[in-house]
């Protein structure tokens, strides 16, 4: 299991980590959720043995990995953001190669590559070069080599990134996939709905902070019970704000890019009766619809929420 106590990772001045307390059970997925610069990478280095923490804590299956890098290193399989691959071997070649780095017992390294290249849906790819395969494929070639030798944690930092549609669905069917392996699986993206077949639970990180975790049933039920409404009035008066601020379903009204936001937990005929009243109040709306949601965004303004009740 992975496990972090008040985690810090600062670059001078500039705290890129700060104190993230991460719990990650045996055999489950946790996802790590945050925008460009929020942290994912410092963090998922650390646990990785790459880079120091300033302070705090991080372990690995028991091995703190400051005082214990080589059994974390034994433990886990790293995937890092971004990579080079030795492109003048071939697919089997190339796993070969690692096992070896590895030591991996020479008469398992044969029927692990076959199976993990079926895993990772190379299959057809197993004598191609390096240098041939797609971006997608190279990345699902790379979990094929960090599993290997068989760690107990996988480490993931952002595993669909730069990748088209298509080779997404993949890497998703095959990270899917992984679940049922039982290892202990932490994947960073910057895109929560990515993770929504995948994960058993997600942490968002923001500015290096980790403001939330939750089970991934919990926030896509969120996502189904509460949705935003985007309002838009010529006359943006006390009618408006008044209608808005008696309804119960109203828990939070910001003002939005397109409009007024207002978050919502009421039924769709709730909603009807809402927009009824608005209209009686003599508030005259140009605009009154429901945002897709975005559950990262969604789950934030819910916290807000909780927190100030
Ligand atoms: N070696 C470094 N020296 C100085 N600042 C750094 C270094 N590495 C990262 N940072 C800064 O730390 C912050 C967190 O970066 P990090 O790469 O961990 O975020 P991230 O969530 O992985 O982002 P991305 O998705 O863009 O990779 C950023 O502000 C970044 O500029």
């Amino acid at each position: 299991m992975i496990l972090t106590q008040n985690l810090v990772k600062k670059y001078g001045k500039m705290v890129a980590v700060n104190e993230i307390n991460l719990s990650v059970e045996r055999g489950t997925v946790f996802g790590l959720v945050g925008e460009n610069g929020a942290g994912k990478t410092s963090a998922l280095s650390m646990l990785a043995t790459l880079s120091t923490p300033t302070c705090g804590y991080a372990y690995i299956n028991g091995y703190e990995v400051s005082r214990n890098p080589r059994e974390v290193r034994r433990s886990i399989g790293y995937m890092p953001d971004s990579f080079g691959v030795y492109d003048d071997l071939t697919v089997m070649e190339y796993l070969r190669f690692f096992a070896d780095c590895y030591d991996v017992d020479k008469r398992l390294i044969r029927p692990r590559a076959e199976e993990l290249i079926e895993r990772v849906r190379l299959t057809d790819k197993r004598d191609t070069y390096v240098n041939a395969l797609s971006r997608g494929m190279q990345q699902r070639l790379e979990i094929a080599r960090c599993l290997m030798h068989d760690p107990e944690v996988l480490i993931l930092d952002e595993p669909s990134s730069g990748l088209d549609p298509r080779s997404r669905i993949e890497m998703r069917a095959v990270l899917q996939g992984l679940r049922d392996t039982g290892k202990t699986i932490l994947i960073s993206t910057h895109v929560l709905h990515e993770l929504a077949e995948v994960a058993d639970e997600i942490g968002i990180l923001r500015s290096g902070e980790l403001v939330a975790v939750a089970a991934i049933q919990v926030m896509l039920q969120h996502s189904n019970a509460y949705r935003t409404i985007v309002l838009c009035a010529r006359d943006k008066g006390s009618a408006l704000e008044r209608v808005l601020q008696e309804d119960k379903q109203v828990l939070r009204i910001d003002d939005g890019r397109d409009g007024v936001e207002v978050l919502y937990a009421g039924t769709h005929s709730q909603q009807a009766e809402l927009l009824t009243k608005l209209v009686e109040a003599g508030v005259r709306l140009t605009q009154f619809t429901e945002k897709p949601t975005d559950i990262e965004d969604l789950f934030l303004r819910l916290s807000a929420v909780q927190e100030g009740q």
